[in-house]
């Protein structure tokens, strides 16, 4: 009688739980991304603590949303500790890739498109993000030139694609932030994802192509973490007999 109660009691209360990689080169905003969702959806709302250090190992949250808990792993983006990543693909329901806006360049691969005779054509994927539908002077496309800086922008191509390519994240929802976009010195939004986004998804293969977004954020502040969390929620719910949750 007891074991039934217990029983009927977990069927009652159990919500179901799905787990979120947060993934990116280092500094990133992963963690500040982390803090943000943890101070708007754990039960005690706790201050974000914004003065983060680089993360070694992991930050793991649980987050509490009104249909399922949503396990946050926040894991360090520096060259050598991303051969870890891969250990926690197979389990997890969604990744969150997060691009320093600031540090990309002007955002195009411009100097792989001269050399490969290519352009950023139409790609064979899903992506749709939001924000602007337009270019800003400061971000003009064709402002762009060979010489400019690309900052990390390969880097963070390369470990992207990286990522896509591993076989246990295939079908995976994708969530791009282009994070910091609160500074005056950012890439906006729509060149990310006609520059490095589109570049990267015209590598992927057809048989993975995945449900995906991109979307503007700032960490540090805390615009558009709400939303980001919103559409991991949506997304894993939709994904579910591919990946199904654990029952908590
Ligand atoms: N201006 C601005 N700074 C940010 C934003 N997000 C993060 N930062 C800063 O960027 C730096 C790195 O942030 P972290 O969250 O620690 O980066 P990370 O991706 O966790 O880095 P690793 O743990 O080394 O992989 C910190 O100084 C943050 O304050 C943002 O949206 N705007
Ligand atoms: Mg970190």
């Amino acid at each position: 009688m007891y074991h039934l109660a217990k029983g009927l009691y977990r069927l009652a209360t159990s919500k179901e739980e799905y787990s979120v990689i947060l993934l990116g080169l280092d500094n990133a905003g992963k963690t500040t991304f982390h803090e943000q969702a943890k101070s708007l959806f754990l039960p005690d709302r706790p201050d974000p603590k914004l003065n983060t250090v680089p993360t070694v190992g992991q930050n793991v949250s649980t987050l509490t949303l009104p249909d399922m808990y949503l396990k946050i792993w926040d894991v360090g983006g520096q060259h050598s500790l991303r051969k870890l990543w891969q250990s926690y693909y197979s389990s997890c329901h969604a990744i969150v890739f997060i691009i320093d806006s600031t540090d990309i360049g002007d955002g195009f691969l411009d100097l792989d498109d001269t050399a490969a005779g290519t352009s950023a054509g139409s790609s064979n994927n899903n992506t749709n993000g939001s924000g602007s539908s337009g270019t800003t002077g400061k971000n003009n496309p064709a402002a762009t030139s060979s010489s400019t800086t690309t900052g990390r922008l390969e880097e963070c191509r390369l470990v992207l694609e990286d990522v896509l390519q591993n076989s246990e994240t295939e079908g995976v929802p994708l969530l791009i932030l282009a994070n910091k976009q609160d500074r005056e010195d950012c890439v906006e939004v729509v060149r990310i994802k006609e520059g490095l986004v589109k570049k990267v998804f015209e590598g992927e293969k057809a048989s993975s192509i995945r449900d995906s977004r991109v979307l503007p954020i700032s960490a540090l502040t805390g615009t558009g973490v709400r939303e980001a969390v919103d559409w991991v929620r949506s997304r894993v719910k939709w994904n579910k007999e591919s990946r199904p949750p654990v029952m908590r």
